[in-house]
């Protein structure tokens, strides 16, 4: 046992314990969604993390890239045997989802970047899963999943990444030998940035224009092995590479592709949705012609917990580190207090743990939806997919986007030690700012978002059914919605909010048309506010689930944790109104003594929730193992765990730099 391991919790740590006055896991069984969630997740972590493989002898910020790299694939290979050998009573491939989840939680403690088989589980599996036949499936899916082979999923170029339709690499239909030829006609085809591409994967799913008979048939996903399976050389034919230093996913190996004239056999199109039949005719299978992009929406789907999850170890971190932090004297005649104690602080970390709350209800409620959609597709009825694209978008920008920007708020809220590398925050913040980018940008994924709630106005106003997500758009309609600050009044106005945003667009589009501007044209330059509505649908209808969910949940919990799961779900709406005054206003009938009272209203939550912080977070039940923070950690010894690590640093491994012979004395001697 280490020096650090025998040390007793820091007492400002354990005093906040004890001061708690609810019971921690009932709420982290809510948070899991059910008790035998939470114990499998343990019985999982326990088999993953006891043995201690996921702990590096070197640390790792002071390996050299090529070292980083190389010790992620030692430990992908050993957490892959666990997921195979040991937690495979665990796990099933009909709850493929839920578990999933559990697992690349689990990983998250065997790397501080990514492991390279991210993609692997989290793409190209769901691809197989998705975009194949039965008899494909049968074939590729028991190889992926025993890590026969290992896969990633190649779509973004070069030269396009949002504009899927503008991809150039190309799968031409031989006939004569049933075989596609991939060409990389340009540059700009070449495929860049899929993770795991560069040097750890074997096979890979490429997103290519289809051509048979000589017409083209827009993107369709194939199947491509690109290296040997047993040497690992690339295949004749083949292009293959690193991109290079990130700002994060720096173990990913994230890689480009280029094909010369490169042959593979018919049936590794991926055919569940269209087919091309031995002698090149092309056949549509899909009802829904967007159904080629299902793993993109799966994905996106995960993102929303993939956000509440760094953010829950984000404000873990910055909870547990402001409560041993103690600065400045505001009473001189008391001690410094906890900076957790400051109203400022509070602000900055309350909203990021009701955000953590928020996103991961709203994400098993995205969930849910997804299931009921996908079972619904599975009988040929595609009439929800337009609705759920555009939740699904508009959740993931902007969740991932808000889980930025206040991972960033808890990096500032624990000083100058938040910006080491050490403090966990750094790489939290790296891996989840890409999150806001990849999957489909932000802005892009709200601009979809607001197609469809434009739509959905136009049905609104010639008094036709609107689907549940958007039925509140009729309050464009009505007058203006009166302020009421409980939180149910909270949630219609921002609906309203919402409702008077799509509508101020829509006007505004009308009216440029008019003015001349094509109908391009007029959205082109409304698209600012277009994406403002579509946050605003999107607030509105995270605030809704969680507020909705909130009330399910606690419906039979104990009396003290309901009031701290509302306190939290309050919190998130009083924030989200004190941001969005300019516009209540606008769309409300809200008053100057109203947003005044909401203010005070938001400060004395603050302080309610002081007591619960540490009790609160704790509550997401993150082990060390995982948050891999010296300010976070359980003892709450942020100061000995920091000189420890600087005691790692190979820096201090001699007491003279070689530098100080080779330049510094001879610098110094020569100014005497
Ligand atoms: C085990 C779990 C682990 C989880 C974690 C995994 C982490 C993995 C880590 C890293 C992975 C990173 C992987 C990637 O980034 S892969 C690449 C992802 N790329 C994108 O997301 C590209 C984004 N672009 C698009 O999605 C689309 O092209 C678009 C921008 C949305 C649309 O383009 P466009 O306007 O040209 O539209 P189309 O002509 O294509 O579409 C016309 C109509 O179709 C509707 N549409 C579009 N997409 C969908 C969809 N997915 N589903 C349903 N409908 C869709 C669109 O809205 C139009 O509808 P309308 O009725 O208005 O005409
Ligand atoms: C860490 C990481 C991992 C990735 N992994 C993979 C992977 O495994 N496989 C894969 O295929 N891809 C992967 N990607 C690529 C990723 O999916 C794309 O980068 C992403 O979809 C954004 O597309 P883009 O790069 O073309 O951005 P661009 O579309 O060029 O965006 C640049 C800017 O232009 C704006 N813009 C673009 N189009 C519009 C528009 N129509 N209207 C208004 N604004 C617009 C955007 O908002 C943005 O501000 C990864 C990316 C990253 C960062």
């Amino acid at each position: 046992m280490s020096q650090l391991e025998k040390m007793e919790v820091n007492p400002d740590l354990a005093m906040e314990r004890a001061k708690c006055n609810f019971n921690i896991m009932e709420l982290t069984h809510i948070l899991d969604g059910g008790e035998e969630n939470t114990v499998r997740r343990k019985k999982i972590e326990d088999i993953a993390l006891n043995s201690g493989a996921s702990k590096d002898a070197f640390p790792e910020e002071h390996m050299s890239p090529k070292e980083k790299y190389e010790n992620a694939v030692r430990k992908s290979c050993i957490f892959a045997d666990l997921v195979k050998n040991d937690f495979a009573h665990l796990t099933g491939l009909e709850t493929f989802g839920i578990n999933s989840n559990v697992i690349r939680r689990t990983a998250d403690a065997f790397f501080k970047e990514v492991s390279p088989f991210l993609l692997h589980m989290g793409m190209f599996v769901p691809t197989i899963m998705g975009q194949c036949t039965s008899d494909q499936m049968s074939y590729w899916l028991p190889r992926a999943m025993a890590m026969q082979i290992i896969g990633t999923y190649a779509q973004t170029e070069l030269g396009h990444g949002t504009f899927i339709r503008g991809l150039e690499t190309t799968a031409t239909y031989d006939p004569e030998t049933e075989e596609f030829v991939l060409h990389s006609p340009t540059l700009s085809s070449y495929k860049w940035w899929a993770g795991g591409l560069g040097n750890t994967a074997n096979y890979c799913i490429v997103v290519a224009q289809l051509y048979t008979k000589g017409e083209c048939h827009g993107t369709h996903p194939f199947i491509v092995q690109i290296r040997d399976e047993d040497t690992h050389m690339p295949l004749p034919g083949i292009t293959v590479g690193e991109i290079g230093p990130k700002m994060g996913f720096n173990t990913a190996d994230n890689g480009f592709l280029g094909f010369d004239h490169y042959r593979i056999p018919r049936d590794h199109m991926m055919m569940k949705n269209a087919q091309v039949l031995k002698d090149g005719t092309y056949v549509k299978v899909a009802r829904h012609g967007k159904l080629t992009y299902g793993t993109m929406v799966f994905v996106r789907v995960m993102l929303v917990s993939e956000a509440a999850f760094n953010l829950a170890k984000a404000c873990t971190i910055a909870v547990r580190y402001s409560a041993i932090r103690r600065q400045s004297k505001p009473k001189p005649d008391e001690g410094e207090p906890q900076i957790l104690d400051y109203a400022t602080q509070q602000h900055k970390l309350f909203i990021t743990i009701a955000t953590a709350h928020a996103l991961q209800l709203s994400s098993s409620w995205l969930w849910r939806s997804f299931s009921a959609v996908l079972t619904e597709m599975k009988e040929g009825n595609t009439d929800k997919l337009p609705e759920f694209h555009a939740l699904s978008s508009c959740l993931k920008a902007v969740s991932t986007s808000d889980a930025a920007y206040l991972i960033e708020q808890c990096r500032h809220a624990c000083g100058g030690h938040g910006y080491m590398i050490s403090s966990g925050i750094p790489h939290l913040y790296n891996f989840v700012s890409a999150t806001r980018t990849y999957e489909g940008d932000y802005t892009v994924l709200l601009l979809q978002t607001a197609r469809f709630l434009v739509k959905a106005y136009e049905q609104a106003e010639a008094k036709q059914p609107l689907t549940p997500t958007v039925s509140y758009l009729k309050l464009a309609f009505t007058r203006k919605e009166p302020w009421d600050s409980s939180p149910a009044g909270i949630v219609r106005s921002f609906q309203a909010l919402a409702a008077g945003k799509v509508s101020t667009c829509v006007k505004n589009m009308r009216k440029r048309m008019r003015s001349g501007l094509s109908e391009v044209e007029a959205w082109e330059t409304s698209t600012i506010q277009l994406v403002s509505a579509a946050e605003a649908h999107c607030r509105a209808v995270i605030s809704d689930a969680y507020k909705s969910e909130t009330e399910r949940l606690t419906a039979n919990s104990s009396p003290n944790v309901k009031i701290v799961m509302e306190q939290l779900s309050t919190l998130y709406l009083y924030y989200w109104a004190l941001e969005r005054i300019g516009d209540l206003l606008l769309y409300t009938s809200i008053s100057e003594k109203d947003i005044v009272e909401l203010q005070t209203a938001y400060e004395e939550l603050l302080q309610k929730i002081r007591p619960n912080a540490v009790g609160i977070v704790e509550a997401f039940d993150l082990r060390d193992e995982l948050l891999h923070s010296t300010l976070g950690s359980y003892d709450g010894r942020a100061y000995e765990r920091l000189m420890d690590e600087a005691l790692r640093s190979p820096m201090n491994k001699e007491p003279i730099n070689q530098s100080y012979y080779k330049y510094l004395r001879p610098m110094m001697k020569a100014n005497l």
